[in-house]
């Protein structure tokens, strides 16, 4: 058993704690969430804010989930634990279907029934949400988020922390950069400029 703390206490991190104990190695300790209005999820108790991860570190325990849908404060966790000595598991649905030759990196989550596919990449803390399609040879960069239904072609490149939204489809080859959002439903058949937010179909610019 992988023994971990699972950090975020929302909706996301609902669905992250069903899929970590679907997959059936996992022990969750507890949940960290500083929100006063954070409630047990999963029967865990809520064990503070991030000030009590030093303790559950010198306590011994080496593994955290973050569980923030939150793409920005998704990857400044991971800065922030990764100092502090935490290591991130890859958490996979068994439904989920990922080719032997995918890369996938630390703290990535791939929900049930999406695929990421052959020579595809994730990096760390990415989300690989529920029914997304990563086609062969994509890229997702760190702390990004393909979001439910969203269906990457073979060869499509997606910037750090940026989010592709429900039931998006991006053209074979296209280029999303950091920090972009593409909106629910859109056809993405160009590249998208770091930090843009595009919807519509065929995608375009939103003001
Ligand atoms: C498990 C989960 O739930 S994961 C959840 C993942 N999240 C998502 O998929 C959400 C994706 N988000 C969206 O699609 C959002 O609508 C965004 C980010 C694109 C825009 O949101 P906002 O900044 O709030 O924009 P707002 O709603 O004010 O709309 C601005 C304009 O863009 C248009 N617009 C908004 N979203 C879209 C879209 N997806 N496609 C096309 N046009 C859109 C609006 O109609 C509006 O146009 P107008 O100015 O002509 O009236």
């Amino acid at each position: 058993m992988v023994r971990l703390v699972l950090v975020g206490a929302g909706g996301h991190a609902r669905v992250v704690l069903e899929l970590l104990r679907a997959a059936g190695w996992f022990e969750v300790v507890g949940v960290i969430d500083a929100r006063p209005d954070a409630a047990p999820i999963g029967g865990l108790p809520i064990l503070g804010g991030e000030e009590v991860l030093p303790r559950l570190r010198a306590e011994g325990i080496a593994q955290a989930l973050i569980a923030i849908g939150d793409n920005v404060a998704r990857d400044r966790l991971g800065t922030r634990l990764a100092a502090l000595g935490f290591s991130f598991p890859v958490a996979v649905h068994p439904a989920a279907l990922v080719a032997p030759s995918a890369r996938l990196g630390a703290g990535v989550v791939v929900m049930a029934r999406a695929v990421v596919g052959t020579d595809a990449t994730v990096e760390d803390l990415a989300i690989i949400n529920t029914g997304a399609i990563l086609e062969h040879d994509g890229r997702v960069g760190r702390a990004a988020h393909l979001a439910p239904g969203s269906i990457l072609a073979g060869g499509v490149r997606i910037g750090a922390r940026t989010l592709v939204g429900v039931g998006a489809a991006l053209c074979p080859g296209v280029a999303i950069g950091a920090d972009a959002v593409v909106g629910a439903g859109a056809a993405v058949v160009a590249d998208v400029p770091q930090g843009a937010r595009v919807g519509g179909v065929p995608a375009r610019r939103i003001s």
